[in-house]
């Protein structure tokens, strides 16, 4: 089977070619900014092939250094100029998952809606219905809490026909995914990506057909579960709530660049961690259980101290705005309504990211 892509990041690249790679299932990647069409233009120029390069430290704390060239895409299209190769890709049956990252700005209807990645999509199924070819799964991986039931609502805004609505609620299937690996750019080579060790991709669903193809070539990296929320929570409060959080206060109070200077920082490092252990983690604990968040709290820091990676508090701070909303607000709310004050910390990082904006 094979894959349709839209977006180019370094996410897509560095976590998602990864896992199609193993399952052996090419990729059609398509781009829909000017930024991206720039790597889409450079990937048909390598051959679809990149370097990606893992570094870091094992689950048993042994150091990993490997580099490898990913060769799964078959293809690198920009939607503005290859607008009909696009759609004609939507008449290959071997085509059974739709995957997209096109970040939190680009998840959204935009106007004219058909240039927004939702209404690209919806033209695409609509030429994909009219082919006769098979319905697809489709795996949104923004870190957006039901991502996959925000599409199917986007695509039906974006094409109410009932005709086709019928046909995309009985052949295809929308799953809620969440992705999770630190994938940082290569400062001298724009294609390639260095990611850490540590891949996990939860995806709500059945393991069938093309998604099971892709879960049984991945083990350990894709769970497909009946409920990711449990997942979704942890990961998007800690770990996005804490490079959030970082973002926001340390280029600016403390003059840090990176994720692991501010983490190892004499007065930040220990500031940010009681800012993880004494205000998101007992916040978010019940809904999830204590034991739970305190191993995941545990191997984020290990993860954002990787002495191989990094990475930038500049690229996290894009789009701040948007990631406080899902990331941070709902904890500051929760710490609030749970303690009766507000977290000091959190609040700090509030007021340094306002005076920033
Ligand atoms: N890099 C990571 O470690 C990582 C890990 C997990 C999740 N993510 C998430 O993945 C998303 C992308 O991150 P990335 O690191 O790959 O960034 P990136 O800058 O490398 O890629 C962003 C992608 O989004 C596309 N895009 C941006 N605005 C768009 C729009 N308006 N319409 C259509 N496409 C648009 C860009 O063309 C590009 O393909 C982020 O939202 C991030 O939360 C990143
Ligand atoms: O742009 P963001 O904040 O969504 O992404 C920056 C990092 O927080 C993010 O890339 C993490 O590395 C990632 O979410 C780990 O899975």
């Amino acid at each position: 089977m094979k894959i349709l892509v839209f977006g180019t990041g370094v996410l897509l690249r560095g976590l998602i070619a990864d896992c199609a790679e193993k399952a052996q299932m090419p990729i059609t990647m398509v781009s829909s900014t000017p930024s991206g069409d720039d790597r889409a233009r450079a990937l048909t120029a390598s051959g679809g092939k990149f370097t990606l390069r893992e570094r870091g430290l094992g689950s048993d704390g042994s150091v990993v250094d490997t580099a490898r060239e990913v060769a799964i895409i078959e293809r690198a299209l920009t939607a503005s100029d290859d607008t009909e190769a696009v759609l004609a890709t939507a008449s290959d049956p071997e085509i059974g998952l739709v995957i997209s990252n096109v970040s939190e700005s680009g998840f959204k209807i935009t106007e004219p809606k058909e240039f927004s990645f939702p209404g690209r999509l919806a033209a695409w199924l609509k030429a994909r219905m009219e082919s006769g070819a098979p319905g697809v799964t489709i795996l949104p991986s923004e870190l957006i809490a039901e991502n996959g039931k925000k599409l199917r609502a986007m695509v039906a805004e974006c094409n109410p026909d009932p005709v086709f609505l019928a046909w995309l609620d009985s052949a295809c299937v929308f799953c809620d995914t969440l992705v999770d690996r630190i994938c940082t750019q290569d400062e001298s080579d724009p294609l390639a990506a260095i990611v850490e060790p540590y891949t996990f991709w939860a995806i709500q669903g059945e393991p069938t057909g093309a998604l099971g193809e892709l879960a049984a070539a991945n083990p350990g990296g894709i769970i497909v579960a009946e409920s990711i929320e449990r997942y979704q929570l942890r990961k998007v409060r800690i770990l996005n709530g804490l490079h959030t959080s970082m973002a926001s206060i340390g280029p600016s109070k403390y003059g840090v660049e990176t994720v692991r200077e501010a983490l190892e920082h004499p007065e930040l490092g220990p500031w940010l961690e009681s800012l993880l252990w004494d205000e998101i983690v007992p916040a978010i604990c019940p809904p999830l259980e204590r034991t739970d968040a305190d191993e995941f709290a545990r191997l984020t820091l290990l993860r954002m101290k990787n002495p191989f990676l990094v990475h930038k508090l500049a690229m996290i701070a894009v789009g701040a705005a948007v990631k406080w909303e899902a990331r941070l607000l709902p904890t500051l709310a929760a710490y609030e309504a749970r303690f009766g004050k507000q977290p000091e910390k959190l609040t700090a990082c509030r007021e340094a990211f306002l005076a920033s904006a």
